[in-house]
């Protein structure tokens, strides 16, 4: 079977999974689905805490259509050939396609995995590596600033009872060579408390691909066991342990953040109460940290009332949570297209898997950039209630981004670490 879709061409039945050439004749490619990808150049990878699995190549995309995602999927792995499950990502905004392929190839190992060794991601030379970084805040920190001090008058005189939006900023990366995906990737993995993450991404030109290492799990599946792990209310680590303990018992204190993660938790229990049975989660929020971050976290667990739900479609049910949108919804989801001036794209979405068996789980596509060549894309937010202060969360938004930003040995500005320069 020969499939064919932008500017390449892939052989489902070559040995190699990621084998492609030049492109067909022009007529073919106009008859190609739009969600047809060609194979990927970077495998697909989420290492957590509990696996670490790889998905190599290309054999189908979940085409669009009128039928939901999840019954979409649940026909693609109904026959065929190769690894019966689908992976990709979400985007965060309804009317973007959502990006899900059954993979050529699927390594799972229990554990998190030490990608550097485990895994023969393509290596480029040290020489090779960009020297010189261009940083563009889209917008701008002011601007941003002035975004959130609009969020809290539309809060303020809100008909719909909005409480909570998110609002995000973008940092636009230009580097002076390629900038390697599967480096970065390792880099992010380090951290062992976070899901590093590596999705290809459609692209009718150079190859795209979103990466990342988050800490927030949307939602995970075994059976009827389902589990989500939900964040907000955020703050900075210090350096220093004693400041450290102070900043999280800080966070744990705060009013203002446990509120903001009340409703993350709440929106999460009535979408899972009418699907469950002994759905629990406890009265009060836990301390959670990256090597970066402390937030606040809730544990929720629950079993299904029946099996016809995949991890899919809980994702699907759940996302967007107010951990990246806001309450209400859709009110909060305008509010965001309208103050934030720039296109989400796949940050904020989801990134996971789904297995004929329903069984997948799905991660909060945050702290991450879509990479495309020697372009990125970084995007952090803040979740924006009554009594948020705008420079405090612009300050929030420069903490979310430190972990890519050290991964790539620049700061926000673009100048290189001092452990780099050493
Ligand atoms: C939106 C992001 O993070 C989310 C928002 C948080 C908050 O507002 O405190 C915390 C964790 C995430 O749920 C991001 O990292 O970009």
């Amino acid at each position: 079977m020969t499939v064919s879709h932008g500017a390449m061409r892939w052989r489902a039945g070559a040995a190699r999974t990621d084998s492609f050439e030049a492109a067909p004749a022009p007529g073919r490619v106009a008859d190609a689905a739009p969600s047809l990808s060609p194979a990927p150049a970077m495998p697909f990878v989420l290492a957590s805490t509990g696996e670490t699995l790889v998905a190599r190549g290309w054999l189908e995309s979940v085409a669009e259509g009128l039928e939901p995602p999840g019954a979409r999927v649940r026909r693609l792995l109904a026959g065929g050939e190769g690894p019966r499950l689908v992976v990709g990502a979400l985007p965060f905004a309804a009317q973007v396609p959502a990006h899900l392929y059954r993979p050529a190839e699927l390594s799972r190992r229990p554990g998190r995995s030490d990608l550097a060794s485990s895994f023969p991601l393509p290596r480029r030379a040290e020489s090779a590596r960009p020297a010189r970084w261009q940083v563009t805040p889209e917008p701008t920190l002011a601007a941003y600033e002035a975004a959130v001090a609009a969020a809290l008058v539309r809060m303020a005189q809100s008909q719909e009872g909005l409480r909570k939006i998110v609002l995000s900023r973008s940092l636009k990366i230009l580097a002076d060579r390629p900038i390697d995906a599967a480096a970065l990737l390792r880099a992010l993995a380090r951290d062992v408390s976070v899901a590093a993450f590596c999705v290809p991404l459609p692209s009718a030109g150079a190859p795209r691909v979103l990466v990342g290492a988050t800490p927030e799990l949307l939602v995970s599946k075994r059976g009827r066991d389902v589990t989500s792990h939900p964040l907000a209310g955020s703050s900075r680590r210090a350096r220093a342990a004693a400041a450290d303990r102070a900043a999280a018992q800080a966070l744990l204190g705060s009013e203002k953040d446990r509120r903001e993660h009340r409703e993350v938790v709440e929106a999460i229990l009535d979408q899972l109460a009418p699907h469950c049975t002994d759905l629990a989660a406890p009265g009060e929020p836990e301390l959670t940290s990256t090597a970066s971050m402390w937030h606040l976290g809730t544990p929720i667990a629950g079993r299904l009332r029946d099996d016809t739900l995949s991890a899919l479609d809980l994702a699907l049910l759940l996302h967007p949570t107010p951990a990246v949108c806001g309450t209400p919804r859709a009110a909060a989801a305008r509010a965001i297209a309208e103050l934030e001036g720039y296109e989400r794209g796949f940050y904020a979405g989801a990134v996971g898997w789904c297995e004929a068996s329903g069984d997948g789980d799905w991660h909060v596509a945050i702290r991450c950039a879509e990479l495309s060549g020697c372009e990125a894309r970084l995007s952090a937010g803040a979740g924006i209630v009554a009594g948020s202060d705008p420079a405090a969360e612009g300050e929030e938004t420069s903490a979310k981004f430190a972990a890519l930003l050290t991964a790539l040995g620049i700061d926000e500005k673009g100048a290189p670490l001092m452990e780099e320069r050493a």
